[in-house]
């Protein structure tokens, strides 16, 4: 009896013991998942995102970069715990620096890089061949527009969307004072829809919206402003976001570069505007939800079923809607794969990820070889980083104008995703290549100086637009700080190229 008592005396207290190792355990995991200590094994960042061990500390990598601008800039105030990977790197030598609330911030002086003005200003080291700040020099004088390779004049009666075709250029999509821009946007917004297809081409749905004598890409609206994308989701498995391709528009603009077609924002009647008049594939795919709600789900290859449907409220949607570009049988494209293109792969890796070298391979390949092509991928990394897109695998260019002219931005539906995570691996081409368009960089300064920050010129941009205010309000505050994230890689690259670089001539007013 009593040996029996005994037994199951041990018994409870192993039983307790290992409830008590049970529970211990669940909270290293938890904590570990958490904050990414790395004991599982698993990683919430993908594990590039880490420093890696053995990395020279003077070499020009990523990783490299994201552990000291961690540390130096301690952005992790407004990381969320999803994004610490950097912040378990600090070791107590940066003591002053480590405090994750950063009230030092605060007090933080401002940094006007004047170095970095110095050199854009005085033009030190800019030249086409070395330097950091580069010029691609090409012959800005020859910039000749559609209308005139085609010798096609707008006639009276031609839209404003067949006018600004004819207007796009070698150099940029529309002049920085086109007269079209504003007109094509209000009408884009504003002009009855006579017809409705589903567009073909991409993962996601989209719809091709006809007027009466002009074209718009429309991308729905899925989420509320304020959702991010989802700490398990992959940039590749993301959902789009209707504002950020109105918000990647107006930063493109503002950024100097005229790459990507004018978006707004238009709010439609379901009912009305899309079931009435859309196209009888398109059609099939309507039904009214359980809450009565108009809803549909068109035919696409990922997120077109009835799990996936965009409905209406009860039948009012919001949208994206981009000014379509000139037709292919008009003005053919050229796609190229983005030589920092990711996996696209949950397991896999690219090779610039592994290759701190990566940048001198690109250099040897045509386009990249010669002329402006290289430079347009730093600019389109300082595009998707201020955003975060990481969706960049493809770009095109308008075949017509052959390699020396600029590439289209477009796609930025995954951009505007974390606003309070920098995702420093978009700044790759730049941080491996260490080179920027000196107008690029003159462009950031001038943002980062002030008066008008960033985020205020694209707040200020954005006002008019129709479903305003078009980004959550964190996101601004994301901008402002990548722009100093981008001054301080480029003030290490120059750092880096070391002082005794050659003083050049300037030889170029404009770079883009
Ligand atoms: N404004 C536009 N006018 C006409 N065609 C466009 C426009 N924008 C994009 N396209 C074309 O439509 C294709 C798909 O567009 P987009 O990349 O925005 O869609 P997506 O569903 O996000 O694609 P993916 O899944 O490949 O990222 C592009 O490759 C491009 O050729
Ligand atoms: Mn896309």
């Amino acid at each position: 009896m009593k040996f029996t008592i005994r037994m199951i005396r041990i018994r409870d207290k192993l039983m307790l013991g290992l409830s008590a190792f049970a529970i211990l355990f669940t909270i290293l995991l938890v904590m570990d998942l958490q904050m990414d200590l790395g004991y599982s094994g698993h990683h919430l960042v993908p594990s590039h995102g880490r420093v890696r061990v053995g990395d020279d500390p003077n070499t020009g990598t990523i990783y490299n970069f994201r552990r000291r601008y961690l540390q130096r800039t301690n952005a992790s105030k407004e990381q969320t715990s999803g994004d610490m990977s950097g912040t378990t790197q600090n070791s107590g030598k940066d003591g002053e620096n480590v405090g994750r609330e950063s009230r030092t911030e605060k007090t933080e002086v401002h940094d006007n890089f004047r170095d970095l003005v110095d050199l854009v200003e005085k033009g030190y080291g800019v030249s086409v061949y070395e330097g950091v700040a580069r010029i691609s020099g090409e012959d800005h004088t020859y910039n000749p527009t559609i209308g005139e390779m085609k010798k096609i004049s707008p006639k009276k009666n031609s839209s404003t969307l067949e006018k600004f075709h004819l207007q796009i250029s070698r150099t940029e999509l529309y002049p920085q004072n086109s007269k079209y821009v504003d007109q094509l946007l209000h009408e884009i917004a504003t002009k009855p829809i006579v017809h409705v297809v589903q567009k073909e081409g991409g993962t996601q749905l989209k719809l091709q919206i006809n007027y009466s004598n002009m074209q718009a890409l429309f991308k729905p609206m899925r989420f509320p402003r304020e959702q991010q994308t989802l700490p398990n989701h992959f940039y590749f498995t993301d959902f789009e976001r209707h504002t950020a391709e109105i918000a990647a528009f107006h930063l493109d603009r503002l950024l100097g570069f005229r790459r990507a077609m004018p978006v707004t924002g238009r709010t439609l009647n379901l009912t009305t505007e899309i079931y009435q008049i859309a196209d009888g594939e398109l059609l099939k795919t309507f039904f009214v939800s359980p809450a009565g709600n108009i809803c549909f789900h068109g035919k696409c290859s990922y997120y077109c079923d009835t799990a996936h449907a965009i409905c209406g409220n009860p039948d009012t949607l919001e949208g994206s809607f981009a000014a379509f570009l000139p037709d292919k049988s008009f003005v053919a494209r050229k796609a190229w794969r983005h030589p920092w293109r990711r996996s696209y792969h949950k397991r896999k890796k690219a090779q610039w990820e592994h290759d701190s070298d990566y940048c001198s391979l690109v250099k040897e390949i045509p386009p990249y070889n010669e002329g402006r092509r290289l430079l347009d991928l730093m600019d389109m990394a300082v595009l998707d980083f201020l955003m975060g897109n990481m969706d960049r695998h493809h770009y095109e260019t308008f075949k017509i104008f052959g390699n020396n002219t600029f590439p289209l931005h477009l796609d930025h539906g995954r951009g505007f995703g974390r606003a309070f995570h920098d995702e420093i691996s978009i700044l790759a081409p730049i941080l491996q290549c260490c080179m920027i368009r000196q107008t690029t960089l003159s462009t950031l300064l001038k943002f980062h100086n002030g008066p008008d920050p960033l985020s205020e010129a694209l707040r200020r941009s954005m006002a008019k637009d129709p479903v305003a205010p078009v980004l959550w309000e964190p996101h601004f505050a994301a901008l402002d700080r990548r722009v100093r994230v981008i001054l301080q890689a480029i003030r290490d690259c120059v750092n880096r190229e070391d002082s005794s670089q050659v003083v050049h001539e300037k030889t170029e007013d404009t770079g883009s």
